[in-house]
């Protein structure tokens, strides 16, 4: 019998709406029943300042409760959009908080995966990669293959919000696939 993985799924956009959230779920409607996603919401978390935690200081609760969070998963998948060619700052800030205090990463050694979209036709190519520089410092294994640059993400979806794109819904299900057997192969216990 395979083991459950749980998965902290890290979406880079804060919209309501966001075309990146909507992927995450139609990514977990396919995957494996062996990897259960869980959103780490990350639009309350307070600007890292090394200020206010160290020594005495007890640092912001939310921040604490994320940090939690992530070390309680097996894995990580980010789902994100490219801002201005790179990394949104509410996702930079995520994996700030949750890198630190030094020594004590909550990401270190989690196998993870990197999925980015856009409504233009590069598919949030430059997001993903320079989140990846940041991944090889955080140690995280990134799945390499397939690669995920989701473009013209406001024309995958219907109404109801789900996706109605059958090249895009197998795309998901192949690397959901992929994942799952990167997750299988480099998950600590
Ligand atoms: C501040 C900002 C910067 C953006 N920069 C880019 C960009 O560099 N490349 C791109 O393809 N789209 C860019 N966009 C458009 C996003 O692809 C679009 O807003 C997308 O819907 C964001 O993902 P979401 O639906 O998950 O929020 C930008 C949007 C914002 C708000």
């Amino acid at each position: 019998m395979s083991t459950t993985r749980t998965v902290a799924v890290i979406v880079g956009s804060l919209r309501k709406e966001s075309f990146n959230r909507k992927i995450a779920h139609a990514l977990a409607a396919v995957a494996p029943s062996t990897l259960k996603f869980e959103i780490v919401e990350i639009g309350d978390l307070p600007f890292y300042n090394q200020d206010l935690e160290g020594g005495e200081i007890t640092p912001p609760a939310a921040w604490t409760a994320f940090r939690k969070q992530v070390k309680a998963a097996d894995a990580v998948l980010f789902v994100t959009p490219e801002y201005n060619r790179s990394v949104p700052a509410a996702l930079k800030n995520a994996i700030d908080v949750g890198s630190r205090p030094y020594g004590q990463s909550a990401w270190s050694g989690k196998p993870c995966g990197v999925i980015s979209s856009s409504i233009g036709a590069v598919g949030g190519f430059g997001a993903n990669h320079h989140l990846r520089q940041s991944l090889v410092f955080l140690d995280m294994p990134v799945l390499q293959q397939p690669e995920a640059y989701i473009g013209a993400a406001d024309k995958l979806f219907g109404a109801d919000g789900k996706l109605n794109n059958e090249g895009t819904a197998s795309f998901l299900k192949k690397y959901a696939d992929a994942f799952a057997a990167w997750v299988e192969t480099n998950a600590k216990g």
